[in-house]
C-alpha cells in the first residue's frame, strides 16, 4: 500500500475581471508528500554509508531500508540534495567541492556538541555560584509539580505538529478543511523523532534557551536588567522572550527533525534528579530568591547566579524519572502559576492559535468542539509563555498577523488604499510564493488571458505557514550578516564565507600544482591503474577497457553502450553480489569505468586533516575500486543520479537501462506511483496516454496501477529502453509502445487520461526564478491543446517552480485546475497538475 500524506493546503482564484464572478480561474493547491530515503541510502552502499546496527525500518517495507549513513560525515547533508540551491550548483558547476558553500549544505547543521558546550559553561558556572536555590525554590517545585499534575497534557496532543492541526484555530474551525490522512499517515518514524526530540528538548532547551535569550539581548545582560526581573515575567521583556521562545524551540526543533531523520542520534547524559540537585543547591546558593521573582526580588543581580537558576530550574523541571515514578517535574512557570508540564514543555505547540490557554483558574478559552469567541490569544494578556505566533518567526521575515493566518483568506484592500507595497494581488502571490513556495511570474498566459484582475487565496491547512517552514522549497536563502572587507579603496565589500572557501581552495589547489610530488589522482590514472595489480580488480575480469573511448556519444552508439548501464559497484561484495542477479551475458558485455569519486561524495573523515598519509592511501584504493557505467561516467554530472539510481528505479540491478537525458528526467519511481495510484482513482482501468515517455519512468506505474498505456516517444533509443525497463517491472503486456512526435500523433490516439511529461530544456530549468511552459522545448501551451482534444483529464508534470498563473490559465475562464506540489522527502522536487476529473476533491 502506498503511503502518501496528500493535503489540500489553499485555494487560490485569479478573476480575469472584477464583474464577472463567474470567470474566475479556480486553482486548489495541494502537497504530497512521498519518502525513498530507503532507496536513496541503497544508492550510497559501497560510498561510506552502512547499514546502522538495530535500526528499526519505520519507513517502507525494503529490505535495505536502514541503511543510513555510517559517521558524522557531510555527505549526509550533500546526499540529500538531489537538487542544490543555487550556491551549490554554482559551486558543482565550477567543479568545486560542494563543502564550501551551499547553504542547503550548512543550513541545517545542528550544533549538538555546542549543546554540551552550553551545558558545560552552565556547570561551570553553577559551581562557582555558591547558593543558586533555597528552600523556596523546592516550595515553587511543590507547588508547579502539584499543578503539572493537572497539566493539560491531554488537551494538547504530543506532537507539536499534530497539535498544529488538531488544536486551536477554533474561529474558523467549520471552514476549515482539513485532511486527516496528514496526521493519520503520520509514519511512526515521527513519534519516534518526536520521542527523541522531547529528551532532547527536555536536556538541551533551557539551556539553549537562555543562551539564545542572552545572545539576542546582550544589552540586558549588561545593564543588569537580565538579572533583575525574570525575563517572561517582566511586561518589558515579556513578548520579546516569547518569540526568543519560538524562534529557539522551533529552530532546533527543525534541526533535530532532519538529523534524525537522517539517522543521527544523541547521547543524552544522565539526568540529576530532584532530590540531587536541590541538596546540591542547598549547598551551593546563599541567594534567597523566589522562583517567581517580582521586580523588588532583585537579590539576583549577578548574571551568572541568573543563569544558574535557570539552569537549576532545567535539571528540576526535566527529570523524566521522577516523572515516570508519578512525580510530575515541573517545566516553567508563569505569572499566572500556569503550568506546562516537562511533557509540554517539550511537547507544546508555541502557536498561540493552537493552544488553549487557561485563564489561571483552569477554565480554558477555548476547549476543542466548542466554538471560540474570544480574541486571539495572541491579544489576550496572559501568563502563558507561548504568545507569539510562529508566523513571527517566517524565515522570510514575515511578521504575524493578529488571526490565525492559516484560517482566513488574504487581506484584499481596496483599490483606493493600494500604494505601490500594497497591492493586495501581490499580497496574494507574495503569499504563494513564501509561504506556499509556488512561483509566479510574468510568462504568457494561455488562451489570449493577458493579466488577471484579482487574485485570492485562501488557505485550507491549518498551520500551513509554519508547517511549510519545515520544508524545503527551495527559498531563496534568508539574508544573513555578511562579513564585510575593506577594498584598498576603502569601499565596503560583502565577503561571502563562500567566496573565502573557495580562495582558500584555490590557494590549496594551486599549490598542489606547484608541487610536482604531490600525490593526485586523475580519473586517467584512476582508470588505467585499475587494470593494474590492484588485487581486487583481479576478481573482475570483464573490467578490460577504461573511458578512453567514452566521449559524447550517438544515440546509436548510446543505445549500445547503455546496454552496460546496469552496472555495478566493482568492489568484490558488490560484484558478487550482482553476479547473483545478472545473467552471465549481460556481465560479460559490461565494461565498468572506475570512478573517481568526487570528494563532496567522499567521508569527510576519511579526508586526513593533519595529512595522514595511511588514511589518504586508504581513500584511494578506494576510490580505484568505484565503478560507473560508462554514460555516468561519460558525463561527470550525472554521477548523482547514479547515486540515486534505485531512487529512479527500486528495480535498477535487474537491468534497468537509462541514456544521459533518462537519468536526469525520468520521474522517481515514488513520485511516478503516486501519480499513477490518483489517476486510477479517477479512472480505473481506462486507457492513459503517456505522450513523452522517455525511459518509462510514468508508464510503468500507470500500469502497475492497472491502466493500460499508450507510451509514445519520439526517441527510438528511449523506446528502447521503456521497454526493456516495463519488462523488468513485468508490465508490457499492458503497455503500447509507439514511436512517434506526440503533437503530429495526438489526434489519433484515443484515451482517458493524458500524461505529459515533455523535457523542460534539461536540468537548467532550475536557474530560471519561474519557469514558462511556453517556451520550453516545445510550446507547452500547444501540448496541453492537442492533449485536451483527447480528454479533459490531463496530468501535467512540471518544474517546481512553474509560473502558476500560467499554469492557472490552461484551465481556461471558469475552469478549474489543481497544483500539486511533490514533496521528496519533504524536499520540494516537481508540481504535477491535474485537469477535469482528476482534479481531487475533499
Ligand atoms: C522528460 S522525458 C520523459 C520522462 C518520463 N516521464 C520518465 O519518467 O521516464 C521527455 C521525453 O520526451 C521525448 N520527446 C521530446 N519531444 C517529443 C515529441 N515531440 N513527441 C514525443 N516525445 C518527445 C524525449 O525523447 C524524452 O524522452
Ligand atoms: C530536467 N528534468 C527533470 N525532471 C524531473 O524533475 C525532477 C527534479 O529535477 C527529476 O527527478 C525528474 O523527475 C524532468 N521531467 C521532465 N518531464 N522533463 C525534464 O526535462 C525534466
Amino acid at each position: 500500500m502506498l503511503s502518501v500524506e496528500w493535503i489540500q493546503v489553499a485555494e487560490m482564484c485569479f478573476y480575469l475581471d472584477d464583474v464577472n464572478e463567474d470567470s474566475k480561474i479556480v486553482c486548489l493547491c495541494s502537497r504530497a508528500f512521498v519518502n525513498d530515503r530507503n532507496l536513496y541510502y541503497l544508492g550510497f552502499k559501497g560510498t561510506g554509508f552502512s547499514r546502522k546496527e538495530g535500526k528499526e525500518d519505520v519507513e517502507d517495507d525494503d529490505e535495505d531500508a536502514s541503511v543510513v549513513p555510517s559517521t558524522n560525515s557531510s555527505i549526509s547533508v550533500f546526499a540529500e540534495e538531489n537538487e542544490l540551491d543555487s550556491e551549490a550548483e554554482i559551486m558543482l558547476k565550477m567543479g568545486l567541492p560542494l563543502q564550501f558553500g551551499g547553504s542547503s549544505y550548512e543550513r541545517d547543521y545542528v550544533p549538538l556538541d555546542s549543546c554540551e558546550k552550553v551545558n558545560k559553561i552552565w556547570k561551570k558556572r553553577k559551581t562557582k555560584c555558591k547558593r543558586p536555590l533555597a528552600e523556596r525554590i523546592q516550595e515553587a517545585i511543590e507547588e508547579l509539580a502539584h499543578n503539572a499534575s493537572h497539566s493539560c497534557e491531554e488537551e494538547f496532543p504530543a506532537d507539536p505538529e499534530q497539535a498544529d492541526i488538531q488544536g486551536g484555530c477554533n474561529v474558523n474551525h467549520k471552514d476549515v478543511n482539513t485532511t486527516e490522512s496528514s496526521t493519520l499517515n503520520a509514519p511512526s518514524t515521527e513519534s519516534h523523532v518526536k520521542d527523541k526530540w522531547e529528551e532532547y528538548w527536555n536536556q538541551y532547551g533551557q539551556g539553549l534557551l537562555w543562551q539564545h535569550w542572552v545572545e539576542k539581548h546582550p544589552e540586558l545582560s549588561l545593564s543588569g536588567e537580565l538579572c533583575s526581573l525574570e525575563p517572561w515575567s517582566s511586561a518589558d521583556t515579556k513578548d520579546e522572550w516569547d518569540k526568543c521562545y519560538n524562534e529557539c524551540y522551533w529552530s532546533y526543533f527543525e534541526q533535530f527533525q532532519y538529523w534524525s531523520n537522517q539517522g543521527w542520534t544523541f547521547d543524552a547524559p544522565n539526568v540529576s534528579k530532584i532530590s540531587e540537585i536541590q541538596s546540591q543547591s542547598a549547598d551551593e546558593s546563599n541567594l534567597n530568591i523566589s522562583p517567581r521573582m517580582s521586580a523588588g526580588d532583585s537579590d539576583c543581580l549577578q548574571e551568572d547566579h541568573c543563569k544558574t537558576l535557570v539552569k537549576s530550574m532545567s535539571n528540576i523541571n526535566l527529570d523524566t524519572e521522577e516523572s515516570d515514578q508519578g512525580h510530575p517535574s515541573l517545566s516553567v512557570i508563569n505569572e499566572g502559576n500556569q503550568l506546562q508540564t516537562p511533557e509540554s514543555f517539550g511537547k507544546h505547540c508555541p502557536d498561540p492559535n493552537q493552544n488553549e490557554p487557561s485563564d489561571g483558574t483552569g477554565k480554558k478559552y477555548a476547549a476543542s468542539g466548542h466554538t471560540d469567541t474570544s480574541p486571539p490569544v495572541s491579544q489576550r494578556s496572559s501568563g502563558s509563555y507561548w504568545r507569539t505566533s510562529p508566523s513571527a518567526i517566517l524565515k522570510d521575515g514575515d511578521e504575524e498577523d493578529d488571526e490565525p493566518p492559516e484560517c482566513k483568506q488574504a487581506k484584499i484592500k481596496r483599490s483606493h488604499e493600494l500604494d505601490a507595497d500594497e497591492d493586495p494581488c501581490n499580497d496574494v502571490l507574495v503569499a504563494a510564493s513564501t509561504i506556499l513556495g509556488l512561483k509566479h511570474g510574468t510568462a504568457q498566459k494561455c488562451g489570449g488571458v493577458s493579466s488577471f484582475s484579482r487574485r485570492t487565496l485562501r488557505y485550507l491547512e491549518k498551520g500551513v505557514k509554519y508547517r511549510s517552514q519545515f520544508l524545503d522549497m527551495h527559498r531563496p536563502v534568508k539574508a544573513k550578516n555578511k562579513h564585510i572587507f575593506f577594498t584598498e579603496e576603502g569601499n565596503a565589500v560583502p565577503k561571502s564565507r563562500t567566496l573565502n572557501k573557495v580562495q582558500t581552495f584555490l590557494k590549496e589547489v594551486n599549490k598542489d600544482i606547484q608541487d610536482p610530488l604531490a600525490e593526485t589522482v586523475t580519473l586517467q590514472e584512476v582508470e588505467y591503474s585499475f587494470s593494474s595489480t590492484d588485487s581486487e580488480e583481479q576478481n573482475h575480469p570483464e573490467v578490460k577497457e577504461p573511458s578512453a573511448h567514452l566521449e559524447s556519444q550517438s544515440p546509436d552508439s548510446m543505445a549500445k553502450s547503455t546496454v552496460l548501464s546496469n552496472s555495478i559497484w566493482c568492489s568484490k561484495d558488490a560484484c558478487a553480489e550482482q553476479d547473483a542477479h545478472h545473467d552471465n551475458d549481460l556481465n560479460s558485455s559490461r565494461q565498468l569505468v572506475p570512478l573517481e569519486i568526487p570528494d563532496y561524495l567522499q567521508h569527510e573523515t576519511e579526508v586526513p586533516k593533519n595529512g595522514d598519509d595511511k588514511v589518504k592511501k586508504k581513500r584511494k584504493i578506494k576510490r580505484k575500486t568505484k565503478c560507473l557505467p560508462p554514460e555516468i561516467a561519460a558525463v561527470p554530472h550525472l554521477a548523482k543520479y547514479w547515486a540515486q539510481r534505485y531512487r529512479l528505479f527500486s528495480r535498477f540491478d535487474e537491468g534497468i537501462k537509462l541514456d544521459e537525458e533518462g537519468w536526469f528526467s525520468v520521474t522517481p519511481e515514488k513520485i511516478a506511483e503516486h501519480i499513477a495510484s490518483r489517476v486510477r482513482q479517477s479512472c480505473d482501468c481506462g486507457v492513459v496516454v503517456d505522450a513523452f515517455c522517455g525511459v518509462g519512468g510514468n508508464a510503468i506505474q500507470f500500469a502497475k496501477a492497472g491502466n493500460r498505456v499508450i507510451a509514445v516517444d519520439i526517441d527510438p533509443v528511449k523506446l528502447d529502453f521503456a521497454r526493456n525497463n516495463a519488462e523488468v517491472y513485468g508490465v508490457t503486456d499492458r503497455i503500447e509502445f509507439i514511436r512517434g512526435d506526440f503533437m503530429l500523433l495526438a489526434q489519433d490516439l484515443k484515451a482517458d487520461a493524458v500524461f505529459l511529461s515533455p523535457p523542460w530544456g534539461g536540468p537548467d530549468y532550475v536557474s530560471a526564478e519561474t519557469f514558462d511552459i511556453r517556451t520550453m522545448c516545445l510550446d507547452g501551451f500547444e501540448v496541453f491543446r492537442l492533449s485536451k482534444q483527447l480528454t479533459k483529464n490531463i496530468i501535467y508534470f512540471l518544474p517546481r517552480n512553474t509560473d502558476v498563473e500560467q499554469v492557472a490559465s490552461l484551465a481556461g475562464p471558469g475552469g478549474q485546475v489543481e497544483i500539486e506540489q511533490n514533496f521528496l522527502n519533504k524536499k520540494l522536487k516537481t508540481m504535477t497538475v491535474y485537469f477535469g476529473d482528476l482534479i481531487r476533491k475533499v
